[in-house]
């Protein structure tokens, strides 16, 4: 377990920025040393607006698209090309503008998929995808991402993780179904806890005023069960991505001041 790392921007625009630039160079980095880079992506408004500040990014294209792996942390289990699913979000954001290997690409089930209303089974198939993807020294289960990034409710859900629900408290499967989420849409499919555990790093994404309470929780040593993103954290490091008014309940022990 990696103890919680903080960083505090300014303002939201100036941390999607400064994350992707992030992302940017821990890709890079990965591809320069194993061939490849495998990245897990979150839905909801930060999670989109770091990908947009990516495709705007300059240094963009020193990321090889052709070979970086893309999962997903959640989904809304909606029909394929649905404007609220979270892949159809992130390749309006970015991934229609770069040159990706779509063997590559990993969304999760839609619902008008093969599995119809059996939100159980596409999370299985997800499963089986991710374990075939995996390599022996990932203990069969999920390939070894780089980053995993997550953005963080106000509620403190991470994915579709949210407070009490079954789902948060999986401890085998890596990923499962999700019924009567209180963000809708009520159905959805999630990586468990073990399985965001499994990357190397997860970054929590949290910027704005209504995130400052859940970030105060978090990270004030609640449990997990009650507060999913308590949860979250990586196997060498686990980075919190704020902005100021995110920040604005934390303990002034915890983090830096906010970056210039
Ligand atoms: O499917 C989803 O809705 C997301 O995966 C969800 O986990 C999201 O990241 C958080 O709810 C934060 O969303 P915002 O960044 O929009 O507040």
């Amino acid at each position: 377990m990696s103890t919680p790392q903080l960083v505090v921007h300014r303002d939201k625009e100036l941390m999607a920025q400064a994350a992707a630039a992030r992302l940017i160079t821990k890709i890079v980095d990965a591809q320069t040393s194993r061939g490849y880079a495998s990245v897990v992506l979150t839905g909801g408004r930060n999670g989109n607006g770091l990908l947009a500040a990516l495709a705007a990014a300059p240094a963009r294209d020193a990321v090889d698209w052709g070979r970086l792996d893309l999962w997903w942390g959640d989904e809304r289990y909606l029909p394929e090309g649905d404007p609220d699913r979270n892949d159809t979000q992130a390749r309006a954001a970015l991934l229609d503008s770069v040159p990706l290997d779509p063997a590559r690409v990993h969304p999760m089930p839609a619902s008008d998929g093969p599995f119809g209303a059996d939100v159980e089974a596409a999370a299985e198939s997800y499963a089986a995808d991710l374990r075939k993807a995996s390599g022996p020294e990932n203990h069969g289960s999920v390939p070894t991402f780089d980053v995993l990034m997550l953005g963080v409710g106000p509620d403190t859900h991470v994915a579709s993780l949210f407070p009490e629900l079954p789902a948060v408290r999986e401890t085998e499967r890596m990923v499962v179904g999700v019924h009567g989420a209180p963000k809708p849409p009520p159905t959805r499919i999630s990586l468990t806890l073990p399985a965001i555990r499994s990357a190397r790093e997860v970054w929590l994404l949290a910027a704005g005023e209504d995130k400052a309470q859940a970030a105060a929780i978090a990270l004030s040593g609640a449990g997990e069960i009650q507060a999913p993103a308590a949860g979250a954290y990586g196997r060498s490091r686990t980075l919190w991505l704020l902005d100021a008014a995110a920040a604005a309940q934390l303990p002034r022990s915890l983090y830096p001041p906010a970056s210039p």
